[in-house]
């Protein structure tokens, strides 16, 4: 049987492989007939390339007995019996999902032949999606009013949360800044909207989905901390939301740099201007083009117009090249910020998007660590590929060059905290140096020296050198080592 395996459903049958058992061999063919690998690695296809998938087992009576529905079975019982324990009968959802699963049993039954496991990739997609939307349900009713507000916090731990649990909190993003009343939007359009962008973001170590949400939750904490529901209005709200929820969509896990030095196709297609991020807005607009998905089609041109405007200037902004050029405009205005001004409030959308997007060390350790970790791997990823392919290799992405604290440090000193220092100087809230939690003595020191008024001559032309070096950094290599690891 031909199938069509887009990532989500690659996800599912690779769990099915793992989950499988020894009884269960599940083979899976490319369109010339070989057996392809069933691995993480394995590339989404397209209708035009098809994958063949055999489940080839020694005790399989049916299809009824297969892994899917072993996994599935097992699931939801294991589901039922969770959610019996918390809320003390089964819940109607699981009900139904229970005879869905049923009916679609049945209907394998009567398609069964042979050994040949007959997968309707659409229905089986389908089918897996219901359940793990299922699943989504059920975490919704653990999404307790504590979970809520954890989650308009600055503290809150991605790493304790499955994907499908991520797509939820989205949900209660979207809920809970009223945007489903403001925009009309449809529950089940918000939902797939949310489940395509899961679905275009890359199994990559560090540009993936959880990134995505931890911007995404960033930006959603922010907004509640700086009170900007009361400041701004709710279009301008949902613009920073959703394109931090857009920024890095189909992300390949190879910087602007690397884009243009090895001539890729979005480097061609975008003339080597910010390639990535107007891929990544390109993709958000393909994604907004399918009816289904639309969660701005319940708006009048005009607004979709401002929306559409609006999202593309912010993820564009997200491109550290133009780095200074956004923070030198936001430090002009900022001592005459004025929440009415159209050159303004477009400003601080940007920055806002632009603080989520590298705010990793603004969470406490335990969360910052292992982002480090997935950053430096992506990094190395590219270097290695650099050096193999005879490309200039990324000073601060070269294993042999860089350490964490050099790491650290200089992204800290030069971006994220002159960064957040201007922004804390709008919304003292923020307090920059309780928010940013590692590193805090060198933070502290940081920020004593830029606060000692000392600016003779001297210091003017060290600062000016600085600044000048900090431009480079983020004009094309922006965290090399400038700076002595401490
Ligand atoms: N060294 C360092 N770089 C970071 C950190 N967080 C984000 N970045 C960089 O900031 C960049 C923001 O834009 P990209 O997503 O292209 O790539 C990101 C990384 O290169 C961090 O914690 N440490
Ligand atoms: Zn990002």
């Amino acid at each position: 049987m031909d199938i069509f395996l887009d990532k989500y459903c690659l996800k599912c049958l690779f769990y099915l492989a793992a989950e499988a058992g020894p009884h269960h061999i599940l083979k899976m063919y490319n369109t010339s007939g070989s057996v392809v690998n069933i691995s993480p690695r394995l590339q989404a296809n397209s209708v035009d390339s098809y994958y063949r998938l055999e489940v080839v087992a020694s005790d399989l009576q049916s299809e009824t007995n297969s892994p899917f529905f072993t996994v599935c079975v097992f699931r939801l019982r294991h589901l039922e019996d969770k959610v019996t324990e918390d809320v003390g009968k089964t819940p109607e959802i699981i009900c139904e999902l229970k005879s869905q699963v049923e009916a679609f049993k049945r209907k394998l039954e009567v398609l069964h032949t042979n050994k040949h496991f007959h997968l309707f990739l659409p229905s089986l997609s389908r089918a897996a999606f219901m359940l793990e939307s299922v699943l989504c349900c059920c975490s919704s009713l653990q999404v307790t009013e504590e979970v809520r507000e954890h989650l308009k916090t600055p503290i809150f731990d991605n790493w304790q949360w499955e994907e499908a649990e991520m797509l939820v909190l989205l949900q209660v993003m979207y809920t809970d800044l009223d945007f489903l009343t403001a925009f009309n939007i449809e529950l089940e359009v918000l939902q797939n909207f949310l489940f395509e962008v899961y679905c275009h973001y890359n199994n990559i170590p560090f540009h993936n989905f959880q990134h995505c949400f931890c911007v995404t939750q960033m930006m959603y904490g922010l907004i509640w901390l700086t009170d900007l529901r009361n400041k701004l209005g709710r279009t301008e709200l949902l613009i920073m939301l959703t394109s931090a929820l857009c920024h890095d969509l189909d992300h390949p896990g190879y910087n602007n740099v690397y884009q243009i030095n090895a001539q890729t196709d979005l480097a061609l297609r975008y003339n080597d201007i910010s390639p990535l991020e107007n891929h990544h807005c390109a993709v958000a607009f393909g994604i907004l083009a399918k009816p289904e998905c639309n969660i701005l089609k319940n708006l009048t041109t005009e607004q979709y117009k401002h929306i559409r405007g609006g999202m593309i200037k912010c993820i564009l902004a997200t491109d550290m090249a133009r780095h200074n050029e956004i923070l030198n405009k936001f430090k002009v205005m900022q001592p005459v910020f004025d929440f009415t001004n159209k050159d303004h409030k477009e400003v601080l959308m940007k920055i806002m998007v632009k603080v989520s997007d590298i705010s990793n060390e603004a969470r406490p350790m335990a969360v910052a660590e292992p982002w480090l970790d997935c950053l430096l791997q992506e990094f190395f990823n590219q270097s290695d590929t650099e050096k193999l392919k005879g490309l200039p290799v990324t000073p601060f992405m070269d294993r042999d060059k860089v350490s964490k604290p050099s790491s650290q440090t200089n992204f800290i000193r030069f971006v994220l905290l002159p960064l957040f220092t201007e922004l804390t100087k709008l919304f003292p809230c923020l307090q920059v140096k309780a928010f940013i939690h590692r590193f805090s003595s060198f933070i502290e020191s940081c920020l004593s020296e830029s606060e000692q008024d000392d600016n003779t001559e001297e210091d003017k032309g060290e600062e000016e050198e600085e600044e000048a070096s900090h431009s480079s950094l983020t004009a094309s290599v922006p965290f090399s080592s400038s700076v002595s690891e401490r």
